[in-house]
């Protein structure tokens, strides 16, 4: 069922999304009318199938792509009505990523990195701030370092300190625990985890990990494109049998 009232505490929401990539008989309807939101200071989990639109649904809501029709609600901002320009200011500033692989720029060490974002928007450093989250963090000692010289759980901490010192309105993590061990994984799971707890940080993830949702406080399931279940203090037990209804639906 589709509504048209997105939880108005939301960080972020979709309202009635659509996104068709192609035309024709070659279309594919990767978004079919998803309507959801994002609570403030909470850790939410989008998982499904395979196809199902997960990246897609990110990829809107984070401005990295334009729906075909509905709403994108950050904050007050309606992305869909935004211009180029404005998206690419949106994403600097309001937003945070962590990729499943980390994307930090080898020729700069972990510090130079972290603050990237900041030095290009032309923002101060909160000096302050930067030192709590990389003490929470645990990678105060591996600042001066590059990222060859640091383990795949080092250099993903240190993304993810680069996405939280600039205090954005969300952070969105793209299977962020992809690339690194089970030890490493839950590191960066529990700390994703802290941060939304400590900082009241909104934090967005999809996984295909049952293992990483359980982390999240809700767990948002799609499949053929559109909200197919809704989570909450989800374990792992109860994502995996939920997976298993949805492959069984198909
Ligand atoms: N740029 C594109 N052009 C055409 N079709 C696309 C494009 N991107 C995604 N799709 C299609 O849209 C649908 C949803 O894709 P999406 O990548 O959002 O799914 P997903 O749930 O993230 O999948 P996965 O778990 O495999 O990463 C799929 O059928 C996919 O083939």
């Amino acid at each position: 069922m589709t509504t048209h009232h997105p939880d108005p505490t939301a960080a972020v929401a979709a309202v009635d999304l659509v996104k068709v990539y192609g035309r024709g008989a070659t279309a594919v309807r990767a978004l079919d009318g998803v309507t959801v939101g994002f609570r403030r200071a909470a850790f939410t989990a989008i998982m499904g199938p395979s196809g199902s639109g997960k990246s897609t649904l990110m990829h809107c809501l984070a401005g990295l792509d334009t729906a075909t029709s509905g709403q994108v609600l950050l904050g007050g901002t309606d992305l869909g009505r935004q211009s180029d320009r404005v998206l690419t200011r949106v994403r600097r500033e309001r937003i945070g990523f962590v990729f499943q692989s980390f994307n930090l720029l080898p020729q700069l060490t972990a510090a130079q990195n972290v603050t990237l974002p900041l030095d290009l928007a032309g923002r101060g450093v909160d000096r302050e701030f930067l030192d709590h989250v990389v003490d929470a963090l645990g990678i105060g000692d591996r600042l001066a370092h590059r990222p060859s010289e640091l383990s795949g759980g080092q250099q993903q901490r240190a993304a993810l300190a680069r996405a939280l010192v600039s205090r954005p309105e969300v952070v969105f993590a793209d299977e962020p625990t992809g690339n690194l061990d089970s030890r490493a994984g839950a590191e960066v799971l529990g700390l994703l985890r802290d941060c939304v707890r400590t900082l009241g940080q909104t934090v967005v993830m999809v996984t295909h990990d049952p293992v990483a949702a359980a982390y999240a406080d809700r767990v948002v399931l799609l499949a053929d494109g559109r909200v197919a279940g809704d989570l909450a203090e989800p374990d792992r037990g109860a994502v995996t049998a939920a997976l298993h209804g949805l492959a069984a639906a198909r």
